[in-house]
């Protein structure tokens, strides 16, 4: 394999252009040319590609977004759309592409290849961390520790007040970073997809909590919990509770940016450079994970198809430590 493609796509990851830099770099080592196509499926149907080379990657593996730009491209989703990547694809001889991106990045993708005989790669960057097949997603550890750093500063205000504080995190329909940042930060509860806490529930947990004499609360929101948003929440709960005076946070596009953590280098790097393994390999139409500390390749088919389950342990451990 002489030519490969690699580009970003869906949402941005801290960690995305360590991701891109591996791949550059270990192709680069086994003697191919590398492309950068530019916002993700639209740049494929639009021919905005580039040749990388090893410098063209220098100094960008500590940067949040991604140098390659990324987008949500309805275009791909039609047939007409595909046809015209495909054609971008032929015209440039590429014969393999690296897909860095989530599980809508790797759904085109698995559409893309049933139509076209075009190896792809998948190479998991959304911070939702709503991937099977891996332990771990890149920029989920970064935007985990910016939603910690933040319900802190939250803490400081919301004890200062004794005020209840509905802080609300992305997490579309997955709520690993409402779980964890509920952990990491010491917060009363967590409402997530994954459980079926009500309105009724949280309000019993607050009251209890508020009988313990504890002066202020924080409760973690994700966006695509069962219950609304958190203004919405919040409403609910002061008509039901009024002891405290209640405020909301959201915390938003700011869990997406920002220098990626050392967890997320690292594990962007291997990801990256374990994705041209694996081509090199002869792997294909697969994603590249982390499992239990292992490089692990997963069929697109099972990464999107298959839900990757919360730890139930930590859910409980939550409340428990919460109480
Ligand atoms: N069924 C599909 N057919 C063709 N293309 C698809 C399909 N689903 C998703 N895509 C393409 O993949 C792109 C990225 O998907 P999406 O916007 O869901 O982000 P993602 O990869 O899941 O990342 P994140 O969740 O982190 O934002 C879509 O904008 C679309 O171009
Ligand atoms: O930036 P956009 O396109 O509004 O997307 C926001 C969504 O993207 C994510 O950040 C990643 O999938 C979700 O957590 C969030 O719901
Ligand atoms: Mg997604």
């Amino acid at each position: 394999m002489k030519r490969i493609a690699v580009f970003t796509s869906g949402g941005d990851a801290p960690g995305m252009n360590a991701a891109v830099r591996a791949v550059v770099r270990n192709a680069s080592f086994h003697d191919m040319h590398v492309y950068g196509i530019r916002r993700g499926y639209e740049g494929m149907i639009d021919g905005d590609l580039e040749r990388l080379e090893r410098r063209d990657v220098g100094n960008i593996l500590h940067r949040g977004g991604t140098v390659l730009k990324t987008a949500r491209s309805q275009r791909f989703m039609t047939p007409e759309g595909r046809r015209s990547a495909y054609e971008t694809l032929l015209a440039h001889d590429i014969e393999a592409c690296i897909a860095i991106g989530g599980n809508g990045t790797f759904t085109g993708a698995s559409v893309f290849t049933e139509e076209y005989d075009i190896p792809f790669i998948g190479v998991p960057g959304t911070i939702d961390n709503d991937l099977y097949g891996t332990d771990l997603t890149i920029g989920f550890d970064t935007a985990v520790n910016t939603a910690i750093e933040a319900v802190d500063k939250i803490r400081d205000t919301a004890d200062s007040h004794n005020r209840l504080f509905f802080v609300e995190v992305m997490g579309r329909h997955a709520g690993f970073i409402a779980l964890n940042t509920a952990i990491g930060s010491g917060a009363a509860s967590a409402l997530i997809p994954e459980t079926d806490t009500t309105i009724e529930d949280l309000v019993e947990f607050l009251k209890m909590g508020a009988r313990r004499k504890k002066l202020f609360s924080v409760v973690i929101v994700a966006e695509g919990n069962k219950n609304g948003n958190a203004s919405e929440i919040a409403a609910q709960v002061k008509e039901k509770f009024d002891f405290y005076d209640t405020k909301v946070t959201i915390i938003g596009h700011l869990q997406r940016g920002g220098s990626p953590t050392a967890l997320d280098r690292v594990l962007s790097s291997r990801l990256g450079f374990h994705a041209v393994e694996g081509l090199v390999k002869g792997h294909k139409n697969v994603m590249t994970g982390l499992v239990n500390g292992k490089i692990k390749y997963t069929p697109f088919a099972e990464a999107i198809t298959k839900s990757k389950s919360l730890d139930n342990d930590l859910v409980r451990m939550a409340e428990i430590l919460a109480l």
